[in-house]
């Protein structure tokens, strides 16, 4: 944002314009949605505090009951702070006295992008106060950029942002400081890359058959599965994949989990493969195939691997099929394709990207590296599952629940993903659809969910998205 920022100061235009717009639609903003009572404004020395003096003045024009209180005094204060600090004309009083001040509401406008410390004294007290907080920009005490506290943070019901989110607003810990995050256009023209996964962005892509399509057009899905004693994951994915709508869904067997997996399977079928040629040409005739969940820390897994790469196939790669390249990870990111999606938690990541966790300034960032490095999409999971492609488009979902936290979650996730693969959808929006389909199903579930019941709810969930009732 910065850059896009400076680009419009060069261009002519006043910071302090822009301050303003940000405070007037802080204004508009707390007044819409906490209409009632009287309002604390918290202002910092900077900018933030900045645009807590523009929302104070336009909050006492809708006749709000405002108190202003400062860090520093109003002489002190410099440059767009002190144009902003002008326009309220009432006291600005110490923030030592907003600690025993009545209010009902606080605004806090104390730091915002320029937090350099953790906080301390007054300001730490006042983060602990609890009760009603809106915050500007990042809950005070938040690195909107690491997405981590500093130290004693705000807790915020409401956080209202500009042009664009930041990794704090969805990125875990910070976002759950942050409450409802409201992003406010005040003309800075970024093209944003950061998204919050909803339906709102690709419930409109949600394939969906015409009158006369045939199974045959809803493609189809290959999922390999494990041994005997492991097959239970390929059939989560497969299921889930088939309830997501792809036209036909085969698990490829090792001739020992044959019985097992023929004893379990109905409509999803079953085919057999004793060696490489079988599997590849299986694998071949698929749109898609999910490799890996269950299948084995194994060179038959690497061949499968390098089969299904080496093929017109889509691939979905997940645990063991991303854990075989553990020694030799160059290998499979020169494999992989721009249609490829893989889905690492965070030990298979570090597996195959190394130290890009540590090293990179906060989960979004590394995650999009991944991309960049293995040229696919990479969504990595977890309670804030981020997903990235090669362009740095990044999608971060938060709609999940703890329960999901379970054996087997993730196969499903993998199946979900893999079966809107299958009909079409490319890698990046079928990672976003399935996991918040994902998360939907989790939470739809609840307490004393186990992975068996997700693909259960996808029918009332996805005829929701379609509009359809049941
Ligand atoms: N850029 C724009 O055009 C727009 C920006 N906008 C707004 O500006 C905000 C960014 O403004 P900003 O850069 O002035 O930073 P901000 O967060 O207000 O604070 C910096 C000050 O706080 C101080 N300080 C830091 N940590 C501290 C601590 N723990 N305890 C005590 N002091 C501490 C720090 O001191 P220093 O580190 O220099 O010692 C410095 O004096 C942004 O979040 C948005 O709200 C909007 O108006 C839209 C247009
Ligand atoms: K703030």
């Amino acid at each position: 944002m910065r850059d896009a920022e400076q680009a419009l100061f060069s261009g002519g235009l006043d910071s302090f314009e822009l301050m303003q717009r940000a405070g007037n639609a802080v204004a508009e903003f707390l007044h819409a949605n906490w209409p009632e009572g009287r309002i604390q404004v918290l202002c910092g020395p900077g900018g933030n505090g900045g645009d807590g003096f523009v929302a104070a003045s336009q909050l006492a024009k809708l006749w709000r009951d405002v108190d202003v209180f400062c860090l520093v005094p109003r002489e002190d204060l410099k440059g767009d702070a002190a144009k902003a600090a002008a326009l309220w004309e009432k006291d600005i009083r110490p923030l030592e006295d907003a600690l025993e001040a009545p209010h009902d509401i606080v605004l806090d406008a104390l730091f915002g992008g320029g937090l350099s410390r953790a906080l301390e004294g007054t300001v730490a007290a006042l983060s602990q106060r609890g009760g009603r907080v809106v915050s500007i920009d990042v809950p005070s005490g938040i690195d909107g950029f690491t997405a981590e506290p500093l130290g004693p943070c705000f807790r915020a019901e409401g956080t209202i942002t500009f042009a664009a989110l930041r990794p704090a607003h969805v990125l875990l810990p910070a976002a759950a400081y942050c409450g409802g995050v409201f992003v406010a256009d005040i003309g800075v023209p970024v093209k944003s890359r950061l998204l919050e996964n909803s339906p709102l962005l690709w419930g409109k892509r949600l394939p969906q058959p015409g009158q006369s399509t045939h199974k045959h057009q809803r493609g189809h899905l290959a999922v390999v599965s494990g041994p005997a004693h492991a097959t239970g994951a390929a059939r989560l994915a497969a299921r889930a994949g088939l309830r997501a709508g792809a036209g036909l869904v085969t698990v490829l067997s090792p001739p020992d989990a044959i019985q097992v997996n023929a004893s379990h399977l109905t409509a999803v079928m079953l085919k057999e493969f004793s060696k490489r040629e079988d599997v590849c040409d299986a694998l071949e005739t698929a749109t898609v195939a999910i490799l890996g969940p269950a299948a084995g820390v194994s060179s038959t897994t690497r061949e499968n691997v390098e089969c299904l790469l080496g093929s017109e196939t889509k691939a979905v790669l997940d645990a063991d099929a991303l854990t075989v390249f553990g020694d030799d990870s160059e290998a499979l990111h020169k494999l992989l394709r721009p249609s490829d999606l893989i889905t690492p938690h965070i030990g298979e990541f570090t597996r195959i990207f190394g130290d890009l966790l540590e090293t990179s300034s906060n989960k979004v960032d590394a995650t999009r590296k991944a991309a960049e490095i293995a040229g696919c999409v990479v969504l990595l999971k977890g309670a804030d599952t981020v997903i990235a492609s090669p362009d740095g488009t990044a999608i971060v979902n938060t709609h999940a629940t703890r329960w999901l936290a379970t054996a087997g979650s993730g196969d499903v996730l993998a199946g979900i993903a893999g079966g809107m693969i299958a009909q079409g959808v490319d890698a990046f929006t079928a990672a976003a659809m399935a996991s918040w389909l994902h998360g939907e199903s989790g939470r739809r579930v609840g307490a004393g969910l186990i992975s068996e019941d997700l693909e259960k709810q996808l029918p009332e969930i996805l005829s929701a998205l379609h509009g359809e009732k049941r």
